[in-house]
């Protein structure tokens, strides 16, 4: 199983002050070193964390692979076009948004995701797109002729996080989530469910499968026993372990979890 480090939130400590430091491109050789396959970044149209130069230097000087994830904004695709990443993982955005949400609307932002996968494939980056697990979005990724989808594991990871820890507790409770243990099982498992057949499709597809988003070290299991699902992207959890761990060992825990 590969792994793809989203260092964005490393970006999100230095904009917290609003200064220079910690620099993510620091992180970049420590992945490399500790077995981490990718790299992954976000630049997100409001500029919260990752920012233009960053991105710049992290793909001008990483040896790994960088995976840059954006809007399908036309500006942005330009400035993704120029900087020739990898790969580009397309992923809807909300301004007021504390974190991507759900997948992309591939049916209502069809023609603008044609364009935008169109200009990118001209600039030689592969494209994938990040979605929610269901058949209609793994069929139109096939339609709009990506290499990649990533499956948005968000969802399965909320309901993972109000059963299995003391979220309920904490004022970050998911209302919608404040169910019964049997309840929240049942929806585990539905939810579990939707990620394999959407991977199984996927692959009857000839789309190569990646997941992410809110994975950790407790649910990260469930998700890389996933046939076909072959990279996982991962930065949160991986993130606030290094702050008592460091980035090498909370990359090499990572990695044999999922190997
Ligand atoms: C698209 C995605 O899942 C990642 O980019 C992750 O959300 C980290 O970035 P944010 O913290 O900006 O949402
Ligand atoms: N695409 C998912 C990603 O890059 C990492 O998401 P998270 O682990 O920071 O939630």
């Amino acid at each position: 199983m590969l792994l793809g480090v989203n260092i964005d939130h490393i970006a999100v400590l230095r904009e917290a002050r609003k200064i220079n430091d910690p620099n993510p491109l620091d992180a970049v050789s420590i992945c490399k070193l500790s077995g981490a396959d990718q790299i992954t970044i976000h630049l997100r149209e409001d500029r919260r964390h990752i920012h233009d130069n960053d991105a710049k230097v992290i793909i001008e000087q990483s040896a790994l692979p960088v995976n840059l994830e954006c809007a399908i904004d036309e500006d942005i695709i330009d400035i993704v076009c120029k900087l020739k990443p990898a790969r580009a993982t397309l992923v809807p955005e909300k301004r007021e948004e504390v974190t991507t949400e759900g997948g992309l609307d591939l049916k209502g932002s069809y023609k603008k995701l044609q364009k935008a996968i169109k200009k990118l494939h001209a600039n030689e980056i592969e494209v994938s797109l990040f979605i929610d697990p269901n058949k209609e979005a793994i069929e139109l990724s096939k339609k709009l002729n990506v290499e990649w989808i990533e499956l948005h594991t968000g969802s399965f990871a909320n309901i993972y996080a109000m059963l299995n820890t003391n979220l309920r507790n904490t004022h970050h409770s998911i209302k919608e989530l404040e169910l019964s243990k049997k309840e929240l099982n049942i929806k585990l498992q539905n939810s579990i469910g939707e990620l394999k057949k959407a991977s199984k499709l996927a692959i009857k597809n000839d789309l190569k499968v990646a997941a992410g988003h809110g994975l950790n070290y407790q649910n990260v299991i469930l998700v890389s026993n996933i046939q076909g699902i072959e990279e996982l992207n991962i930065g949160q959890s991986i993130i606030a372990r290094s702050v008592f761990t460091g980035l090498k060992d909370a990359i090499i825990e990572m990695k044999n979890l999922i190997k």
